[in-house]
């Protein structure tokens, strides 16, 4: 018992804390420490390298969100490949979407996808749907061995800029993921904080203006447990047949698809709202 506070040179000056019943788990992996907690208020919680990844009371938001803005968005899309993820909850979004014929992920530490199905099943449930392929390694290497316009969307499941997923947010992997897709394909990714990181996601940004010759845009969703209470994704598409991601062209019916269990948060109606910005970040980051 006490508290666990989420304290990190990414976000100087401030730490959310959450109080801890019990500590379940905690190990070094090959890449990071991996921990998980009961906590009191949000369920069981997900700590790599003191940075919390999930908890049970409020990942829908993110894993909903990050999945559903990409897929909903293109008509029929057929071949997903997920990056990072290793939890399994983007898994389980993607296998809402009855067009989708087959799943990759790539996670590069086993131990997090050990621990999601040992004290996340309901988020490691992902992993159980037949169309998923899992490969551990890296997903700068993955990348760069697929053929080019394979997949209709890719999901950039990733921790942040500093430890493993540092490369994610470099420009040779956007190149890297554009080739991968197909003409008109989507690629979601986890973009930061608007009120923590917005040099980053200018970079970002700018970055994917260069790479993307579709539309790029800039959503956010509400996580109570993720520093500054928001967490941003970028939506990119390459050139081909235009993708209008403010407005779902393939609506997920939030009570059909495993019926057992409906979504919690995404809908069509806060797909449009994700992608309107506060003026400060408009400027910043807003699309022409
Ligand atoms: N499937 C859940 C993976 C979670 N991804 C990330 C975990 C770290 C979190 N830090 C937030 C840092 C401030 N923006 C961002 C999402």
């Amino acid at each position: 018992p006490g508290w666990f506070s989420e304290i990190s040179p990414m976000w100087p000056g401030e730490a959310h804390s959450l109080k801890v019943e019990k500590i379940l788990f905690q190990a070094k992996s090959d890449y990071q420490n991996v921990m998980v907690f009961q906590s009191s208020t949000y369920g069981k919680v997900l700590v790599l390298d003191g940075v919390i990844q999930l908890t049970e009371r409020d990942e829908c938001a993110y894993q909903e969100m990050i999945t559903h803005l990409p897929l909903c968005s293109i008509p029929n899309p057929k071949k997903v490949l997920v990056i990072g993820g290793g939890d399994g909850g983007v898994l389980r979004e993607v296998s809402r979407h009855s067009s989708v014929e087959k799943i990759d992920i790539c996670e590069i530490d086993k131990m997090v996808v050990d621990v999601s199905k040992q004290f996340f099943p309901d988020v490691a449930i992902g992993f159980d749907d037949p169309r998923v392929t899992l490969h551990i390694g890296d997903g700068v290497a993955f990348l760069k061995a697929v053929p080019e316009g394979t997949y209709d969307a890719v999901i950039v499941d990733s921790s942040d800029p500093i430890g493993p997923a540092q490369e994610l947010f470099e420009k040779p992997f956007f190149e890297s993921v554009a080739k991968a897709l197909r003409p008109g394909g989507v690629v979601c990714t986890q973009a930061e904080s608007i009120w923590l990181h917005m040099h980053i996601i200018e970079d970002i940004v700018a970055n994917c203006r260069q790479i993307f010759k579709g539309s790029v845009n800039y959503a956010w969703t509400t996580v109570p447990t993720y520093p500054s209470g928001m967490i941003g994704f970028m939506l990119c598409s390459t050139e081909g047949p235009s993708v209008d991601f403010k407005h779902p062209v393939n609506p997920i019916d939030e009570n059909s698809q495993q019926s057992t269990r409906p979504l919690k948060f995404y809908n069509s109606e806060i797909h449009t709202a994700a992608f309107c910005l506060p003026s400060f970040a408009k400027r910043a980051i807003g699309s022409k």
